[in-house]
């Protein structure tokens, strides 16, 4: 068989990559510093000058990691005594073994740009968590929650446009297959209101999405939709399993989460699934992503809204919870740095959890990167190939276009795409809906 290509790295200059561990790492280092240095007031009420002292900690050990960044340093052990430090140390062993040049270390340019970032936030969660008594504070909650009230006049259109489809079970077979399509098309197009991106930079949904539909079809690069419609639905008409289990692999809180939720709710209330499970960090994680706090958090925001359809949909919603049919699980495996094609041997619980399964969707960017082992692939490449042997049940990738990585386009395509806008992989402009199928 041949050779996988070598992994992206920021030793690739001028790639996004590069950039990415240039500019915008420290940039979000300085803003989680920044965050800290508000709340000193919170920290001094809560907790006297303990609360003070800590701070001040937590501040020191991020101008370190940023000073390391920024100054190439080697990637050092991790300190802390957390349920996956050995983990780390053990990754970190495992990438110093592969290197016979230079002093031997893994180094912020030089490494695998997937390790090196991961790593990031790792640390950022090592400096929090050795400074008690504040060391449950997540730095990036306050730009997340941001992100979902500058975000109200469309999350209450979209509960508005939800509760008037349901019950969905009844509708016509080519209105759930349309109404299907489009909430698919709302989960993906939430996924550019990524927080990373923007440096953690304000960057919510402000505009009509569901009248933008339309216009944005010819961004989508592939669209296996039809693939996903011919499982849910065949399943619907049998009635056989008697239960469907779909799996969303969660990438951000705020907008995203819930056009995600809004799916979610759709699926069940149209019978095309009876159970859905979601999977989301330990830790806080490349900024926005979801954790269980910000999942409880943004249930019950919705929950105890003004907004008519907003609060319906947030009592159907914990209800969902309450009665099982949402099931919420975090691993610690989504937030180490090994691709997905490792999680059979690294997280075999994960892995069997997610085989039961009858579909599984994965968010975003960092997903699809995991997804790919994060590997310069042909953009040619067949997607099945570039997964590696990952197939725990048939899978889909919603994510828009956010790193120089893209497979399963048509000879000649990406070369058109890169003639009309040089940009196209990484500005979130484009999307995909990638489908691996049944074996
Ligand atoms: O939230 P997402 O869609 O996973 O995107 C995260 C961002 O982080 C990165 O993975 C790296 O910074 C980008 O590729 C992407 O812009
Ligand atoms: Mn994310």
């Amino acid at each position: 068989m041949a050779e996988s290509p070598a992994f992206l790295s920021a030793q690739d200059e001028g790639s996004f990559a590069y950039l990415t561990v240039k500019d915008r790492l420290p940039q979000i280092l300085t803003k989680a510093i920044d965050t800290l240095h508000r709340h000193r007031s919170e920290f001094f009420e809560k907790h006297g000058q303990e609360g003070m002292e800590a701070e001040k900690k937590a501040i020191s050990l991020l101008s370190k990691l940023r000073n390391e960044v920024q100054t190439d340093k080697p990637i050092i052990r991790l300190a802390d005594k957390w349920v996956d430090t050995d983990i780390w140390n053990q990754y970190l062993e495992h990438e110093q073994s592969l290197l016979d040049e230079s002093d031997g270390e893994p180094h912020w340019f030089f490494s695998p740009w997937l390790f090196v970032e991961c790593y990031m936030y790792r640390r950022i969660h090592e400096a929090v968590i050795q400074s008690p008594p504040i060391h449950d504070f997540d730095v990036f909650k306050e730009s997340k929650d941001e992100n979902f009230f500058e975000s109200q006049e469309s999350i209450d259109a979209l509960c508005m446009h939800l509760e008037q489809l349901k019950p969905a079970r009844d509708l016509h077979k080519d209105q759930l297959k349309d109404e299907l399509f489009k909430l698919l098309q709302i989960s993906l197009w939430g996924n550019k209101c990524d927080l990373s991106l923007s440096g953690g930079k304000s960057s919510s949904q402000k505009t009509d999405v569901m009248n933008s539909l339309e216009g944005l079809k010819p961004f989508i690069l592939i669209n296996d939709t039809e693939s996903l419609w011919a499982l849910l639905s065949k399943y619907k008409k049998t009635a056989k399993p008697p239960v469907v289990r779909v799996d969303i692999v969660l990438d951000n809180s705020g907008f995203e989460l819930i056009t995600d939720l809004v799916l979610s709710d759709f699926l069940l209330s149209s019978e095309l699934a009876t159970e859905i499970h979601f999977h989301g960090k330990s830790i806080p994680w490349f900024v926005s992503d979801v954790t269980v706090r910000d999942f409880n958090w943004i249930l019950e925001h919705v929950r105890s809204s003004s907004q008519k359809s907003m609060a319906t949909c947030g009592a159907d919603w914990e209800n969902h919870v309450k009665m099982g049919r949402w099931i919420y699980h975090d691993h610690i495996f989504w937030t180490l740095p090994h691709p997905y094609c490792e999680m059979p041997q690294v997280a075999p619980d994960l892995y069997a959890e997610l085989q039961k399964a009858h579909l599984i969707l994965f968010k975003g960017d960092l997903n699809y990167r995991k997804l790919m082992s994060d590997r310069k692939w042909e953009f040619t490449i067949p997607f099945h190939q570039a997964l590696c042997g990952f197939h725990p049940a048939p899978l889909c990738s919603i994510r828009t276009l956010k790193c120089e990585l893209q497979v399963g386009l048509q000879p000649g395509e990406a070369e058109r795409l890169m003639a009309s806008d040089p940009h196209w992989l990484t500005t979130g402009k484009y999307g995909i809906f990638q489908f691996d199928g049944p074996l």
